[in-house]
This record gives C-alpha cells, structure tokens and sequence, in this order.
C-alpha cells in the first residue's frame, strides 16, 4: 500500500477533484462517474485565473478538513488543432500560450523574461494509464485567454508549439493551484471545435459533452487508483 504523508497528514485515500469551467461540462463529467464517490466535480469558471482560484479554494478546503485530495484533473471541451469534434486529448504538458510579452520581434513567455513556469507537467504514468484507457491521443494543451478566431493565430500557435493537439481556457490555471499544493495535476479534453476562424454554430458541444461523460465512466478507476511512485 502506498502511503502518501503531506503537511502532516498521513493518507492512503485517493480522493480526485477534477475542475470543469461551467455546469454543463460538470454534469457531463458527473454522469460518467455514478458510484465513484472518490471523485468530486466543481465548475471553477471560464478562465486561468477563475479555474486557479476554484481549484485553490477546492484544494485549501479539503486539506483543512483533513480530506487531502491527492489528484487535481482540469476536464472540458475545447479546440482541437487537427482532431475532429468528440475526439479524446490527454495532456503531457499544460502550457499557457499567452503569458509573457509582446515584442517587436515576436512573443516572448514570460519563463524568458525571467518570471515564473509556462508549462506543467502531469506524471507520465497517468497520462499513459488516462490515454490508454479512454482511447485518447496525447499532446500539448494549451491554456488561452482568448479562443483563438483567425486561421493566423491558429498556425502561429501551432508554430509555436508543434506538439499542440488542442487550446482551453482553464488548465494551466488548476495546474497552477495544484502545483502551489503539491498536488499533480492531469487534463482531459473533449474537443467541441476546430481552432480557427471563428465559427460558433459550427461548434459540436453536445457530441464533445457525450465523449467527456463516457471519457469518465472509463476514466474513474484509472483516476482513483493511480499512485505516485
Ligand atoms: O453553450 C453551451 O451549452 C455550453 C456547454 C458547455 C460548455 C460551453 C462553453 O462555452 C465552455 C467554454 C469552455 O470551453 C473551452 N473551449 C472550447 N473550445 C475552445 C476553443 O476553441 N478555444 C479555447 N477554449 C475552448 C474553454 O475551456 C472554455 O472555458 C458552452
């Protein structure tokens, strides 16, 4: 058994907070996981800084409880850069795009103007075991402020990270909050859209909310019995 001792505190229970932005990605995610009592769901907000507040409040509140959880998962629709509507992405890196400066020669993150981290990491393990288990590809997430509306901006962010497989709002922002908890952090997306041109009504959120809610049925176990090694 492993026995994981935090501030203190010595757990050998799983417990998962998985953040979505808005209610309707919460339900979704909540009926994919019916009898996993492990796992509790909130709808932290649209947003890096929403999504680290709610996931940092969620964190402090079970830690004082003396209910750690041991698992901070950021789930949702999202953009996909080339996988179609209802298709499954795992991250191994969760990269915000847009934090840093501008300059004439081009964006700078803000790693380079010598401040804070641009990219967390979930541990390899999970992101294998999450993939594998709900038949998802694998890649770059990254975390905008702003949903990409231009076929310029999409290539320039494709060309800046080429291993992005697809763009949300929230993820660095719980990864950010789980790091300040030394807690590890994972993100699931469902894509909804295509990163590009703005088109709304071409958006597929009812296919992307069923994949997400099957995601989790497949998901829990893989979430609930994942330890750090
Ligand atoms: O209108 C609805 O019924 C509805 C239901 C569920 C979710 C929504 C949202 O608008 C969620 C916003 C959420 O989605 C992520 N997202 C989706 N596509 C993109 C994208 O191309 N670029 C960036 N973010 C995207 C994002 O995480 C938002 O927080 C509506």
């Amino acid at each position: 058994m492993v026995v994981q001792v935090r501030e203190g505190l010595l757990t050998d229970t799983a417990r998962v907070l998985v953040a979505t932005a808005v209610p309707a990605e919460r339900d979704a995610v909540a009926r994919g996981l019916q009898g996993h009592p492990a796992i509790d769901v909130v709808a932290v907000g649209v947003g890096p800084a929403a999504a680290a507040a709610g996931t940092a409040t969620a964190l402090t509140t079970a830690a004082l409880t003396g209910r750690p959880y041991t698992l901070a998962v950021s789930a949702g629709i999202g953009g996909g850069f080339t996988a179609p509507p209802g298709a499954l992405l795992v991250a191994d890196a969760i990269t915000v795009a847009d934090l840093g400066a501008e300059t004439p020669e081009g964006f700078l993150p803000v790693t380079e103007l010598g401040f804070g981290t641009v990219t967390h990491r979930p541990p390899d393990s999970l992101v294998r075991d999450l993939a594998a288990a709900v038949h998802a590809t694998v890649g770059t997430v990254l975390t905008v402020s702003t949903v990409t509306g231009t076929a310029d901006r999409a290539a320039l962010l494709a060309q800046c990270h080429p291993g992005a497989v697809a763009e949300a709002m929230e993820g660095f922002g719980v990864a950010e909050a789980a790091a300040a908890h030394g807690v590890p952090v994972a993100e699931l997306r469902a894509v909804s859209n295509a990163v590009g041109p703005r088109d709304r009504a071409a958006w597929r959120i009812g296919d992307a909310l069923a994949a997400l809610t099957e995601a989790f049925g497949k998901a829990a176990t893989v979430l609930t019995s994942w330890k750090t090694t």
